[in-house]
């Protein structure tokens, strides 16, 4: 195989000079760059730049809680040598006591925002979205479904609401039923490429992955039967679309919680985190101290008083979730020692 052929296979699966620069020359000539489709417990899948699927057995360095859907690795062909590092990555807090990130998606070019023409249409949500998107490194691109049955307010009242939120991100209005609408996310789609989508339940997202790949996606767990009984395997997460990128859909994906994403809220609410800093004191909580400069602005009319809420919680909803392991430990703590003092004071009252 030619150094010209390799580079245009491996661009199909969605490599770049992100990647190639982070090789040496011995590793150029001597290992394989394959990308992960799959992450199960112990082993993964990874393809190859002609897109044969490989799987590989996870051992000794490497495990799957370091491995994400759309990773990057070298392989001797058997095994992984090592992981390359990410462009991108999407993960959320697992669950449980212990605050770990959970790897959910990496090496993502854009993220569809998905809502829809009704209800679900609520700024807020979408601002926890684009922040998690702007936070990742990921393009933020916000899709309205529905668009051929809008509720309350005509389709354009929606687009308009949209792009109030952040005027960098593009933002479509569709029919997600229509493939002539799914062509115009295609830009987003074309090889190279790598997507992922976000949103409620409800929203057209199984709808537009259908329009994008010709497959019905299962992203949940599925349950398989084998000699050895039932057991749980997860579905696959790495889908070819039509227009020759890759749509990464694993559990966990779908419906994102906020953590971790200070950089991304900033970026987002950038005008508000400017004008904070200029508040009379450091620790200001912009509600009624003197010399607010959040405060001020929302007299002026200059700020919008229910964003600068929004803005509020989002930033308490990360750092609640944010909260490190240390911390989590330290509150517990904290918390038995309130609850010996409050014995303590009950048993003095009680003259025990
Ligand atoms: N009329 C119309 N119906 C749509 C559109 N998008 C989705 N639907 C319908 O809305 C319903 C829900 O769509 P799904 O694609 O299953 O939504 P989802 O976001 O994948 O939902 P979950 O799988 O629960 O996360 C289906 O009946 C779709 O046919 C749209 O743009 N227009
Ligand atoms: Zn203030």
């Amino acid at each position: 195989m030619t150094q010209d052929t390799t580079s245009t296979d491996l661009k199909t699966l969605g490599w770049s000079q992100f990647f190639t620069s982070q090789l040496s020359i011995e590793e150029l000539e001597t290992l394989t760059p394959m990308r992960l489709s799959e992450v199960r417990r112990r082993s993964v899948v990874a393809l190859s730049a002609g897109l044969d699927r490989l799987d590989i057995s996870l051992t000794g360095d490497h495990v799957a809680t370091d491995m994400a859907v759309g990773d990057f690795v070298l392989s001797d062909g058997e095994r992984i040598i090592r992981r390359l590092d990410r462009r991108t990555l999407i993960s959320r807090r697992a669950a449980g006591v212990a605050a770990s990130a959970q790897l959910i998606a990496a090496n993502i070019d854009t993220l569809f925002i998905t809502t829809s023409c009704n209800t679900d249409f609520n700024e807020a949500r979408l601002e926890r979205y684009l922040a998690i998107a702007i936070e990742a490194e990921a393009t933020p691109v916000i899709v309205i479904t529905k668009a051929d049955k809008p509720e309350d307010i005509p389709v354009e009242a929606y687009v308009d609401r949209a792009k109030a939120i952040y005027d960098q991100a593009e933002v479509l209005a569709i029919n997600a039923k229509d493939p002539a609408d799914i062509a115009r996310l295609e830009h987003y789609c074309g090889t190279g490429q790598t997507l992922a989508l976000v949103g409620s339940s409800g929203v057209g997202k199984s709808t537009i992955a259908r329009g994008l790949t010709g497959e019905d996606l299962d992203v949940g767990d599925i349950r398989e039967d084998d000699a050895k009984g039932r057991h749980t395997t997860t579905a696959r997460s790495m889908h070819r679309m039509h227009a020759g990128g890759w749509l990464i859909d694993t559990p966990g994906m779908r419906e994102l919680a906020l953590h971790d994403a200070m950089e991304g809220i900033g970026t987002l609410f950038e005008d508000i985190t400017d004008l904070a800093m200029t508040c009379k004191f450091s620790d200001c909580q912009h509600r009624t101290e003197p010399g607010c400069a959040i405060r001020a602005a929302i007299e002026t009319g200059e700020l919008d008083e229910p964003r600068v809420e929004r803005w509020r919680k989002l930033m308490e909803e990360d750092s609640r979730n944010s909260e490190s392991i240390s911390e989590a430990r330290g509150r517990g703590r904290k918390f038995s020692k309130m609850v010996k003092q409050a014995k303590k004071v009950k048993s003095v009252k009680r003259g025990e």
